[in-house]
């Protein structure tokens, strides 16, 4: 049997045109190394699993001249990697120390990786000063850290510094697309924007959580049922229901939808917060330039352009302030399913567009009133 290799090892970019999403990084260090323009001491910061292991790997491969190798192991690349979350102490910087001073057996330049690096202690930072302000030429040195606020100004200011984005859920999307394919694997569209929603911008995530549910699906099929079902996500359907029941001011009918919610092992607080989060994508729909700002597949889209029509903003508006209020509430709340109920009720009395379109006699008038 052939060994299972995750998709966050198999797909890991070998090359800057790989990598997703962070153009500004890529291009950037593609420069330097053309133009001999490199510093010595570099850090790369941002967010976890967005790339910049990735990145520090290619650019050893860069500087080193082995592109063609088109291999992703450490050793052959004359990386060294230090995990300062775990090999904090100034022993162990000592010893980074000592190798530093062999120069590289084979290739120009000896890269060290040095991740998480906050986490070194004051005598580690210290201890790694003087190297950091004079490495040996054929010595490259890459900090990586998830929180750039905890590293010591003396080391900040000796560094070229290297910001990450969180990665854009259509990028993420497209990635996820085009493995998907390579993989032979057939995939809803709407299940791999999920994915790409729930890895809250970290590529790394998007991919294992993609593993999981290839592993998990039926027939290998990656489905929007099975993908809310294994991420215990609430199917944005339900929105779309209250929304309309909200409109159509129809209580029981909300009541309906949250009971069946709480059935399905939902609570309250999550519901408030997902309808809070809805409604705010069908405001951004009522207006062609914020429509830009609805991260979501196109069938999904018009289903919202559609609901869009029929609120106006008043209504949106109205029941947002309801439900952030419950929201900030709903903790203390002794009875939170009646809490919900209450806002949900409160809700349901706003008079809705399609009330207006009832009231007004003329077309233009509701025009009016609903934009
Ligand atoms: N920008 C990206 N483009 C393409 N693939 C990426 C990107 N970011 C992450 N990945 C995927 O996720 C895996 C892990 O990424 P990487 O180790 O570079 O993240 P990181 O930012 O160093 O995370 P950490 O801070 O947790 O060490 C990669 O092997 C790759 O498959």
């Amino acid at each position: 049997m052939e060994n299972f290799v995750v998709s966050a090892r198999k797909y890991r970019p070998l090359g800057f045109d790989e990598v997703v999403g962070q153009e500004h990084i890529t291009t950037t260090l593609k420069n330097a190394i053309e133009k001999n323009h490199l510093g010595q001491a570099l850090l790369f910061c941002g967010p976890r699993g967005v790339g910049k292991t990735t990145c520090a790997r290619i650019l050893a491969r860069m500087v080193n001249g082995f592109e063609a190798q088109g291999t992703d192991s450490s050793n052959a690349m004359n990386i060294y990697e230090l995990d300062a979350a775990s090999n904090n102490s100034v022993d162990d910087i000592r010893n980074l120390i000592d190798q530093v001073r062999f120069p590289p057996q084979h290739g120009k330049f000896k890269v060290y990786i040095i991740d998480e690096v906050h986490m070194l202690s004051t005598q580690a930072f210290n201890a790694f000063l003087k190297t950091l302000e004079e490495p040996p030429a054929y010595a490259i040195f890459i900090l990586a850290t998830t929180e750039k606020h905890k590293v010591i100004p003396t080391i900040l200011s000796r560094c070229q510094i290297f910001d990450f984005n969180r990665i854009q859920i259509s990028d993420i999307t497209h990635h996820l697309v085009r493995i998907a394919k390579n993989e032979g694997i057939e995939a809803e569209q709407e299940a791999l924007h999920l994915i790409a929603q729930k890895a809250d911008g970290a590529l790394r995530d998007a991919l294992s959580i993609f593993d999981l549910i290839v592993t998990f699906s039926s027939g290998g099929k990656v489905t929007y049922a099975d993908t809310i079902s294994n991420l215990h996500i609430l199917d944005y359907d339900y929105y779309f229901k209250v929304t309309d029941a909200l409109l159509q001011e129809n209580i029981s009918q909300c009541l309906l939808i949250f009971d069946e919610i709480l059935r399905q092992g939902f609570d309250g607080h999550q519901f408030l917060t997902g309808l809070a989060e809805h409604l705010r994508n069908v405001l951004v729909c009522k207006d062609a330039v914020t429509i830009s700002l609805l991260e979501v597949s196109d069938n999904v889209r018009a289903r919202y352009a559609e609901q869009a029509q029929a609120a106006s903003t008043g209504f949106l508006l109205s029941v947002m302030n309801i439900l952030s209020q419950a929201d900030v509430q709903y903790k203390a709340s002794k009875n939170q399913r009646l809490h919900v109920e209450m806002a949900l009720m409160k809700s349901a009395h706003i008079p809705s567009a399609m009330q207006l379109a009832a009231s007004l006699s003329s077309g233009e008038a509701l025009k009016k009133k609903v934009m």
